[in-house]
C-alpha cells in the first residue's frame, strides 16, 4: 500500500505562535489515524495543512505523492471541518448532488446520504436543521466525492449515539475497502475504538506515535486509585514501585511499575493508611496515557 499523506518537517506560526514544529507524519493507505492533544496542540493546523487550506512556513506536505490542493481538486481527499458554514437555503439532497456533481467518481447520492444517517432529512432546508443534524450533513458532503482520504476535524462534535455509531461504522467500511481516514477528536474512547494508529500531538510536537497499545505502554504500568482524606503526595510517593502521584479531588491515582509491591505495603502498613479505601487497579488507560504525555497542559 502507498502513503497517502506525507509531512516532512512541518512548521507554521501565527504571529509569536508556533501552532506546528517540525511535525514529520507518514499515513499509510488504509489507515485510520487519530491525531489526539489538548486544546492548541495543532490538531486543527495539521489536518488544515493536509488539505491544503493553509501553507506551512517551512517543510513539505504531499497527499498520494501530490501538493495537498492539487490532490483535493482531483477529488482525492474529502474533508468535514470544525463549524465549516453550510448553504442555508438549498434542501439536503440538492446539496450533497451538488457536491457529488463536483466531483469525477462520486458516490451515489443515495448511498452518500444514507452512510451519513440524513434520507429523512433529504427534502429539509439546511439552515432550519439542528446542529447535529448539520453535522450530519458535513459528513454526507465529506463522503460525496467517494474521497480516498478522508480528513475529519472532531466529527462527532453534537451527534447523537446512533449517528456517532453510524460515522463510524462508515469510517471503518472505507478503511477496510483501502481507504484512508485521518481524524481529530478530544473522545479519547473513539480513538481507542476505531483507530488503527494515534498522533499525540502538544505544543506543535508529536509527543507520541503509534497504535493504541504501543501508546499506553510507553507510559507503563499500572495504576492503583483509592479514596483518602489526606490527599499530600508526599504519603504516597515512597511507596515502593510507584513512579507518579495525581490527586483527582479525594482520589489518589498511583502509577506503579509493580503494583504488587505498591498494595503490599500500602496495607502491611495499614497504620499509616488505614484512611484508604475503595482501592481500584486498572492497567494504563488511553486518558492517563494522554495525561501523562501530554503533561495533561492546555494552552
Ligand atoms: N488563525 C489563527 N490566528 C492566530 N493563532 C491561531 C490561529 N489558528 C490557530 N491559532 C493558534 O495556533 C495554535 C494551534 O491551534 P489549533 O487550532 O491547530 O489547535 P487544536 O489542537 O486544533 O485545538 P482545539 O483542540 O482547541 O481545536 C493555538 O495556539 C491557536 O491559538
Amino acid at each position: 500500500m502507498g502513503i497517502a499523506l506525507e509531512l516532512k518537517a512541518v512548521s507554521r506560526r501565527y504571529g509569536a505562535t508556533v501552532a506546528l514544529n517540525g511535525v514529520d507524519l507518514d499515513v499509510e493507505q488504509g489507515q485510520a489515524v487519530a491525531v489526539l492533544g489538548p486544546n492548541g496542540a495543532g490538531k486543527t493546523t495539521m489536518l488544515s495543512i493536509a488539505l491544503g487550506l493553509l501553507s506551512p512556513d517551512e517543510g513539505t506536505a504531499r497527499v498520494f505523492g501530490r501538493l495537498p490542493a492539487e490532490a483535493l481538486k482531483r477529488g482525492e481527499v474529502g474533508a468535514l471541518l470544525q463549524d465549516a458554514g453550510l448553504l442555508d437555503d438549498v434542501r439536503v439532497a440538492e446539496l450533497v448532488a451538488a457536491v457529488a456533481g463536483m466531483y469525477p467518481r462520486p458516490m451515489p447520492v443515495e448511498r452518500v446520504m444514507q452512510a451519513a444517517g440524513v434520507q429523512d432529512l433529504a427534502g429539509r432546508r439546511v439552515g432550519r436543521l439542528s446542529g447535529g443534524q448539520q453535522q450530519r450533513v458535513r459528513f454526507a458532503l465529506a463522503l460525496a466525492g467517494d474521497p480516498a482520504l478522508l480528513v475529519l476535524d472532531e466529527p462527532t462534535v453534537g451527534l447523537d449515539v446512533e449517528s456517532r455509531r453510524a460515522l463510524w461504522q462508515e469510517v471503518r467500511a472505507r478503511t477496510a475497502a483501502g481507504r484512508t481516514v485521518v481524524f481529530a477528536t478530544h473522545y479519547l474512547t473513539e480513538a481507542d475504538d476505531y483507530a488503527d494508529r494515534i498522533v499525540l500531538l502538544a505544543d506543535g510536537e508529536i509527543v507520541a506515535d503509534g497504535p493504541v497499545d504501543a501508546i499506553k505502554s510507553l507510559v507503563g504500568g499500572t495504576e492503583i486509585r483509592f479514596r483518602t482524606d489526606r490527599t499530600d503526595v508526599s504519603r504516597f510517593e515512597r511507596l515502593p514501585g510507584v513512579r507518579q502521584v495525581r490527586i483527582e479531588g479525594r482520589t489518589v491515582a498511583l502509577r506503579t511499575g509493580d503494583s504488587d509491591a505498591t498494595l503490599r505495603t500500602l496495607f502491611a502498613t495499614f497504620d499509616a493508611f488505614d484512611d484508604v479505601r475503595d482501592v481500584r487497579t486498572a492497567s494504563t488507560d488511553l486518558e492517563s496515557a494522554f495525561v501523562s504525555l501530554t503533561g495533561g497542559q492546555e494552552r
